[in-house]
């Protein structure tokens, strides 16, 4: 991992006209306006490389960004078309444990909003804690339990700025019921149909991995996977009226049972990752084509 200065550190949250500097220093440099803007979860990177005509961004060179520290997060913006239609693609995303501020973790969202993204597809690795759950298995999410956010640990907390959202956003639709259904329709004509899920995504602080005791509670409230992402980027996408869709590669089975040899461990994730890209990118690309014949989505 990459050492964080202090400053880094230090910072916070950043104000509507930083983000807007931010937005505007990239629009600069490209001539494309993202409508749909995706993130890469750990080992899922791949997704970026299918963008064609791309303009790529290190997060070091992006004023105001966080850099990625963890392994399987490039830390590169990707402008480029997917079938025509722009996006823009976060190699990398930043997470609680690193160290920064739930507010800067989640700055990239507002920057999405600025840049004239309507649509966020976010992909992440998680432990799956339902029983049917196989490794490998795709979860498209419809609901969250938000643990960090309970204990008060939310990405709005501080000040409102009303030119992102109001002060109390609706959560009970954050999650896109016609972008569910429309993955539900191409991952049955594109044959995924045996190993496409929906379920509810738990969201921990990590970085350490679950106790026994604690995957168990999680499954009793109803989570069927559980991860260290995603959620928060949620909250701020919704807050600031983007559309969400997000989904789950099951790389690894939370373990449930104390006789259980398996270890939850970050390299069997990323492998996982690997194993699935090829469908992930079909499915993913074949929604945002689906997203381009259909004004109503975007
Ligand atoms: O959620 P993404 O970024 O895919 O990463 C997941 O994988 C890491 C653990 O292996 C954690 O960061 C967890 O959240
Ligand atoms: N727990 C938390 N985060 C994860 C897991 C897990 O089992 N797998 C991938 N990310």
């Amino acid at each position: 991992m990459r050492r964080l200065s202090a400053a880094e550190r230090a910072r916070i949250r950043y104000t509507y006209e930083e983000c807007k500097a931010t937005a505007d220093w990239l629009l600069k440099q490209t001539d494309l306006c993202p409508l749909v803007g995706i993130v890469c979860g750990s080992g899922m990177g791949g997704l970026a490389d299918m963008l064609k005509d791309r303009v790529v961004f290190n997060y070091k060179d992006i004023p105001n960004f966080p850099q990625s520290t963890v392994h399987g997060h490039a830390g590169r913006l990707v402008f480029g078309t997917l079938k025509g239609r722009a996006c823009v693609c976060m190699q990398g995303r930043f997470h609680l444990y690193e160290g920064y501020s739930i507010q800067k973790i989640t700055l990239p969202m507002r920057i999405f909003k600025l840049l004239g993204v309507q649509t966020v597809m976010l992909t992440n690795a998680a432990g799956g804690l339902n029983q049917d759950y196989k490794v490998g298995d795709i979860m498209v999410l419809k609901d969250h339990l938000n643990f960090p956010g309970l204990a008060g640990n939310n990405p709005l907390v501080g000040p409102n700025d009303e030119r992102f959202g109001v002060r109390f956003p609706c959560m009970s639709d954050a999650y896109d019921r016609e972008l569910q259904q429309l993955a539900a329709e191409v991952g049955q004509e594109l044959g995924f149909g045996d190993f496409l899920r929906e379920g509810v995504y738990s969201v921990l602080g990590g970085p350490s991995f679950e106790t026994i005791a604690e995957c168990r509670m999680l499954s009793i409230l109803g989570a069927d996977a559980v991860g260290m992402s995603t959620v928060h980027e949620v909250v701020v996408a919704r807050h600031c009226g983007m559309r969400v869709f997000a989904l789950s590669l099951i790389t690894n089975r939370a373990v449930m049972d104390y006789d259980s040899a398996e270890r939850a461990n970050h390299e069997e994730v990323l492998e996982t990752g690997k194993l699935r890209a090829e469908q992930l990118e079909r499915l993913i690309t074949a929604m945002v084509t689906r997203l381009e014949h259909n004004n109503n989505y975007v």
